[in-house]
């Protein structure tokens, strides 16, 4: 992704290079994971997500934000490249919602109730520098029946006390009949997966 944004390269080498990448998508052959499979190397919910824009090691779209426990919410550490630009060297607001969007989500399973987003209000303080480690904050302030409150904030590594994004979100954790519909695929539901990369 990086090289691909970031080359001045001219234009023949472009044409070259992708017939060179044409040429190496076409060997990945075999099974095709379908829209609403889990895969098999995934830990899903909670857990490893493989190809997640946001965490995925897999993902060449994803920085990828490392998540860890911390004190009462979960810490992600990422740096975003010019591949996630917005306005010139500095990061996409699309992106900071993203990092912010998915970080929630982990602090609401890490609470132990799993949620999805159905609000969620950024606001811009600062522009955030890219090719700089950031660090990612969410923690739960509360919960309310289903709903979930969650606050969370972006700020860069070297100077953590300045948050140059914040933001606030209500998650709901669906009930189980809204979950089976939603994912198949989830372990305990018909024709399901049984446990984590089992398949
Ligand atoms: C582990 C890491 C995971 C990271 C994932 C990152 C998070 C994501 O990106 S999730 C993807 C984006 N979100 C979505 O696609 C969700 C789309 N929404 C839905 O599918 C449904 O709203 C769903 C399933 C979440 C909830 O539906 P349903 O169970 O019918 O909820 P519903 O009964 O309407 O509402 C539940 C409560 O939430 C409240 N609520 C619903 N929407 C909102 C809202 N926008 N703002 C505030 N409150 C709301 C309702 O008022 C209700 O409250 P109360 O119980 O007090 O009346």
């Amino acid at each position: 992704m990086d090289a691909t944004v970031r080359t001045a390269t001219p234009t023949d080498v472009l044409h070259r290079v992708t017939d060179g990448v044409r040429r190496l998508t076409g060997q990945l052959t075999g099974r095709r994971r379908a829209r609403a499979e889990i895969p098999a190397v995934d830990e899903f919910p909670g857990g490893v997500r493989m190809y997640s824009p946001v965490t995925g090691a897999g993902s060449p779209l994803s920085p990828p934000m490392r998540v860890t426990p911390d004190g009462d919410g979960v810490v992600g550490r990422c740096t975003l490249g010019i591949a996630h630009e917005g306005p010139p060297g500095y990061g996409h607001g699309g992106m900071s919602a993203m990092l912010l969007d998915e970080l929630m989500g982990w602090a609401c399973a890490a609470a132990g109730s799993p949620g999805m987003t159905v609000s969620l209000q950024v606001r811009y303080h600062r522009p955030v520098p890219l090719e700089t480690p950031l660090r990612v904050f969410a923690r739960v302030t509360g919960t309310e029946g289903r709903k979930i409150s969650v606050d969370g904030s972006i700020s860069t590594e070297e100077d953590p006390s300045v948050a140059v994004v914040t933001a606030e979100g209500v998650f709901v954790s669906p009930d189980p009949d809204r979950t089976r519909a939603l994912f198949p695929d989830l372990q305990g539901t018909p024709g399901g997966r049984q446990a984590h990369g089992s398949r």
